[in-house]
């Protein structure tokens, strides 16, 4: 699914209008008609509406709404807060409303019923807001903010920006959002996707021709992406086939990470696995997984010891290498991620404490010419850009398409919405997972699906965000199954992947019939 900037969907509106010659008055006519629709569905009961209408399209919308609810048997009064300079469709619309025989009200704070209506649809601002909400919708949104009547916003609930802008110091907070044609960067941004409520996304028509010219700025990336791109085992199948794959991580204090990453990368395809690891570690990881070999790196009390660093390798000989769960940061560490950069010919993916030496290693990231991947959350990349993690939050889809369009890499921004970002600056957005998520460990599983993903296609950026999409879903499945989001554990989210993968081929299998 298309995700788009105001200023897209205003260039796709545009097209539409005057190269295709779809009239505006039509696209909002199936907006409204369209919101309508899904307002009856997830409120089948309902019998008493009121809108809120605001003086721009948003607030046409409205109208439409209002018309076609009406139409269905469900009364509804229209409520302008504004109607100063309402123009072009939104009028258009406002008057076909009038003449078909309802009178809209001007909206007054103190004598508004909220709480005689079963749903408020909130049409006062969508992609038009610039800044905090001014008078008179000030008030209206506060009135809005103490009710308890469910509030559905329409496309945006009113005051929140499109963008990475700053979200005001009051706006409407929705139970549910219905978004016209394609979700706006906020749908998926904290804090602005908490007043979305649930988001539902509607077409209004857009005529598919019109985004070719108006372009997107990302996709959001979930089953049927995944399922699309998700490629199918040969009968065939040989181990050697299915990729070889080198994992380097572990240390004494982080002696687990290895083995919840290797056995992610084993049930996500990879055909061949070696460890590398503080030799002792071995000892506990084998039992945990026994299906991985081990390149045992000499140690000294359980970390890397200082010969570990010139050990054979072999980066050369393996599809993909993956450096960092439970590295830690000793200078030993930061030799071996600079010879996977240098060395590894196939994939390579950093994470965790192998993110920690990039800063210092700019040369050998610039002149790294085979895929890279990066797996920050945001305080890592926060230390990979040089700014705040605050700042990371507020700017995730444009900061991580900076960074990865400058390093060249494929750029994995963990964190609620995860974002994935190719070479070229093309980016995807994820919905799935939950606040399982949130917790040690969580990390090294993604590692080993990616680790064992990208091997099995020659499209890395599809490969790394079907695997991003594995572990999201792997934790939504194991929450919907025998475990919570406060239990679930990096090990036990592993042991959901083949499920997850599961689904997948059940959701092709499907399209195919
Ligand atoms: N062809 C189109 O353009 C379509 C637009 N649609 C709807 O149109 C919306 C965008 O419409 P508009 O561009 O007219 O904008 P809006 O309806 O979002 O709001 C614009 C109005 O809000 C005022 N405003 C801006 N910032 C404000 C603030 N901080 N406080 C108070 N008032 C403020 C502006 O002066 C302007 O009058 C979409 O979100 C969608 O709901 C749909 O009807 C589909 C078709
Ligand atoms: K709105």
């Amino acid at each position: 699914m298309r995700v788009v900037t105001a200023e897209q969907m205003r260039e796709a509106d545009r097209l539409a209008i005057e190269e295709i010659g779809m009239k505006e008055e039509l696209l909002m006519e199936n907006a409204g008609r369209a919101a309508a629709a899904k307002i009856i569905e997830l409120y089948p009961g309902l019998q008493y509406a009121a809108v809120l209408a605001g003086k721009g399209n948003n607030g046409g919308d409205g109208y439409t709404i209002a018309r076609t609810l009406e139409s269905e048997g469900i009364r509804t009064d229209v409520y302008f807060v504004s109607s100063d300079g309402l123009k072009g469709a939104a009028l258009y619309h406002r008057t076909l409303y009038e003449k078909s025989g309802f009178t809209p009200r001007q909206f007054d704070p103190s004598s508004f019923q909220a709480d005689s209506y079963g749903v408020i649809i909130d049409a006062m601002l969508g992609t038009g807001i610039k800044g905090e909400v001014k008078p008179p919708f000030d008030k209206a949104v506060q009135v809005l903010g103490k009710t308890d009547t469910p509030i559905v916003a329409v496309d945006i609930p009113s005051g929140i920006p499109s963008g990475e802008e700053d979200v005001p110091s009051s706006a409407v907070k929705a139970d549910a959002t219905v978004i016209l044609e394609s979700p706006k960067l906020s749908a998926y941004l904290f804090p602005a996707k908490e007043y979305y409520g649930q988001t539902h996304t509607v077409s209004i028509g857009m005529p598919n021709a019109v985004w070719h010219k108006a372009g997107n700025e990302a996709v959001e990336w979930g089953m049927t992406e995944t399922s699309a791109s998700f490629p199918v085992r040969k009968e065939n199948a040989h181990k050697g086939r299915h990729g070889r794959g080198l994992l380097i991580g572990g240390s004494k204090n982080m002696a687990g990470a290895p083995a919840i990453a290797a056995l992610a990368a084993l049930e996500s395809g990879a055909g061949l696995l070696t460890t590398a690891l503080p030799e002792s570690l071995m000892y506990t990881t084998a039992p945990l997984v026994p299906e991985t070999t081990f390149l045992r790196l000499p140690e000294k009390e359980g970390e890397l010891a200082e010969d570990s660093v010139s050990s054979d390798f072999g980066f050369d000989r393996y599809d993909a290498v993956a450096v960092g769960p439970g590295l830690g940061r000793l200078k030993e560490a930061k030799e071996i991620v600079r010879r996977a950069l240098v060395e590894t010919a196939g994939i390579l993916i950093l994470d965790a404490d192998a993110l920690y030496w990039l800063p210092e290693l700019e040369q050998e990231l610039s002149e790294r010419t085979a895929p890279l991947i990066l797996t920050p959350h945001p305080g890592e990349m926060a230390h990979l850009a040089g700014t705040t993690p605050g700042e990371v939050n507020k700017h995730r889809f444009s900061l991580a398409g900076q960074y990865a369009r400058k390093t060249g890499c494929y750029l994995v921004l963990k964190g609620a919405n995860t974002i994935c970002t190719t070479p070229e600056g093309d980016q995807a957005v994820h919905t799935s997972g939950n606040a399982g998520l949130a917790k040690g460990g969580s990390g090294d599983t993604l590692t080993g699906i990616l680790l064992g993903q990208v091997m099995q296609d020659e499209d890395t950026a599809a490969m790394v965000n079907n695997a991003v999409f594995l572990h999201g879903h792997a934790a939504d499945l194991a929450v919907e199954q025998e475990e919570t989001d406060y239990s679930l554990r990096a090990s036990k989210l592993a042991s959901y992947v083949p499920r997850a993968i599961k689904n997948v081929q059940l959701f092709q299998e499907n399209r195919r019939r």
